[in-house]
């Protein structure tokens, strides 16, 4: 699991950690994870280089503003400075942070404005502008500088995030785009919500001595990877699981479709599909794999597509009543007894989740990870909150996210996918949190591995792909870096 915090709950884990330790010098220790990552950027490959002749030779911009983001980048170009680089620093947002600025000086770095280093040569530019202070977007000048920087590929070290970001969240107004990112205590939620994760380029975690109590977790690919059941020699269609899907209507056939293509493209041992008859024909004509006839399952799949239907609550009760996981989605979200059995996961959108619990869409949306927990607490069954951040909350109350993918997913249809996934993850024996974490990060991957328009159906026939890559044996680690490369 990877860390990620607010802008705000970083700013409470700093005033504790000065409350613990009056007096300590938290920028330097900042500064000089900056520094590093720099030297390590400057030499690339090529460490047999690192003479003093060679290291005068090599020209660092620090692009900086008026706040501690930019008194990071200063004490980092003084630090640099010190030890032979060639700096300048360029001031983007007028006046500087004063005792960064005189150390800096003090140290012996340039300075530039930023339409002169649109014509200097850089081997490295640190961007120091803004970071978790910082409001959406930036100004013309800085923007001018980033085009004129990727124009020459001159490599971009972001400090703590690349300024235009908001730390809190994966939108994009106008930013900074980075090569590497080095921010300090936990992540922001910016370097894994899409698509400003796609500007933060490859995120290193400082860790300046600050603890985040309070700082959630997200499911990371090697989370992905170690969750996704994979079959052995003494594996069969049974051990790996039967997934029984229960959807879709006459009126909607094709969410049924989309859910037995969901439970197949990830791996279901069998998929008897019992919907109606509608459903079953197109199954067949899709998958001829898939069997429809009655039997028994390790899971159930129920509720997308079914509409309005006066025989839900019986539905749903029959599938229940099996004893055996259930993926509640969809119309049978709308006809839930006081209580789930605790095994079973329910997939809602935001709109489903604030119906379940009697509230408006907006107040789900202006809390989404509190109303997951309440959704969970009231049923008592897990709860995996479909959307941009994609919450999964059980009902002892712990609470994770997914690993987040581009919205291409969001399109009708894709929850119906998502929930045959979840399905064959539950007959396989995950539990229904890892079966929500898992499944949504599939899908989340399938689409950041193939982004674009794909409907529903054509990213499911992309998942046996991603999962053979996803579960190819190699070291720890690696499984990361190809999915970030
Ligand atoms: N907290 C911690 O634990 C630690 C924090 N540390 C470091 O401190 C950083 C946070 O520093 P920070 O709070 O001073 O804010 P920062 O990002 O420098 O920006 C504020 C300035 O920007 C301006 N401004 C804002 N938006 C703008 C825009 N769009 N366009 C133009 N201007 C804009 C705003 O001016 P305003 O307009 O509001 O007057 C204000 O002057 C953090 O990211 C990390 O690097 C580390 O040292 C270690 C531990
Ligand atoms: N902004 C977004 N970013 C990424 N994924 C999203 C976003 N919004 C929705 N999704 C994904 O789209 C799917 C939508 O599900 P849902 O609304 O239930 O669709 P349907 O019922 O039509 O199948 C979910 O799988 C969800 O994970």
């Amino acid at each position: 699991m990877t860390t990620v915090c607010t802008a705000e709950q970083m700013r409470t884990a700093e005033r504790a950690f000065f409350d613990a330790h009056p007096g300590a010098d938290l920028m330097a220790v900042a500064a000089h994870a900056v520094a590093t990552t720099a030297v390590t950027m400057l030499l690339g490959d090529e460490p047999l280089e690192e003479s003093a002749e060679w290291i005068a030779q090599q020209r660092v911009l620090v692009m900086a503003g008026r706040g501690n983001n930019g008194a990071d980048g200063l004490f980092a170009a003084a630090e640099l400075c010190r030890d032979g680089w060639v700096v300048d620093v360029c001031p983007v947002l007028g006046s500087l942070h004063e005792a960064g600025a005189g150390a800096a000086q003090e140290a012996g770095c340039g300075e530039v404005s930023p339409v002169d280093a649109l014509d200097r040569h850089y081997d490295l530019a640190i961007d120091a502008v803004l970071g978790i202070g910082g409001r959406p977007s930036i100004p013309d000048s800085l923007a001018r500088l980033d085009e004129a920087l990727a124009g020459a590929d001159t490599p971009v070290l972001a400090v703590d995030l690349p300024s235009g970001l908001s730390a809190d969240s994966g939108e994009v107004v106008r930013c900074v785009h980075a090569r590497t990112t080095v921010t300090f205590a936990s992540r922001k939620w910016c370097h894994l919500a899409r698509p400003a994760a796609a500007c933060c380029g490859r995120v290193i975690l400082a860790d300046i001595g600050v603890a985040v109590p309070d700082a959630d977790q997200v499911a990371s690919v090697t989370d992905l990877a170690d969750l996704w059941p994979v079959p052995g020699p003494a594996s069969d269609k049974y051990s790996r699981g039967v997934v029984g899907c229960d959807t879709g209507s006459s009126q909607y056939p094709g969410a049924g479709v989309l859910g037995v293509l969901g439970a197949l493209r990830s791996g279901a041992g069998m998929v008897r599909c019992v919907g109606p008859d509608a459903v079953r024909q197109h199954v067949m004509d899709r998958t001829p794999s898939v069997v429809c006839a009655a039997g028994r399952v390790q899971a159930w799949v129920v509720g997308s597509g079914w509409g309005d239907d006066a025989g839900n609550a019986a539905r749903l009760d029959r599938r229940l009543a099996d004893g055996v996981p259930v993926v509640v989605d969809a119309d049978a979200l709308a006809v839930l007894p006081r209580r789930i059995p605790e095994g079973c996961l329910l997939t809602p959108h935001a709109g489903e989740l604030a119906r379940m619990l009697g509230i408006d869409r907006a107040e789900v949306e202006a809390d989404r990870r509190g109303s997951c927990l309440a959704g969970a607490r009231m049923f008592g069954a897990t709860v995996l909150l479909k959307g941009s951040i994609q919450w999964v909350a059980t009902p002892d109350q712990q609470i994770s996210a997914a690993l987040p993918g581009p919205a291409w997913t969001a399109q009708a249809g894709s929850g119906d996918t998502l929930a045959g996934v979840c399905g064959t993850l539950l007959a396989a024996g995950l539990s229904a949190r890892d079966a929500g974490l898992a499944g949504a990060g599939l899908q989340a991957l399938a689409a950041i591995l193939s982004p674009g328009p794909w409907s529903p159906d054509q990213l499911a026939d992309r998942f046996p792909e991603v999962i053979g890559r996803l579960v190819a044996p190699g070291p720890v680690g690696a499984v990361e870096r190809e999915f970030s490369a």
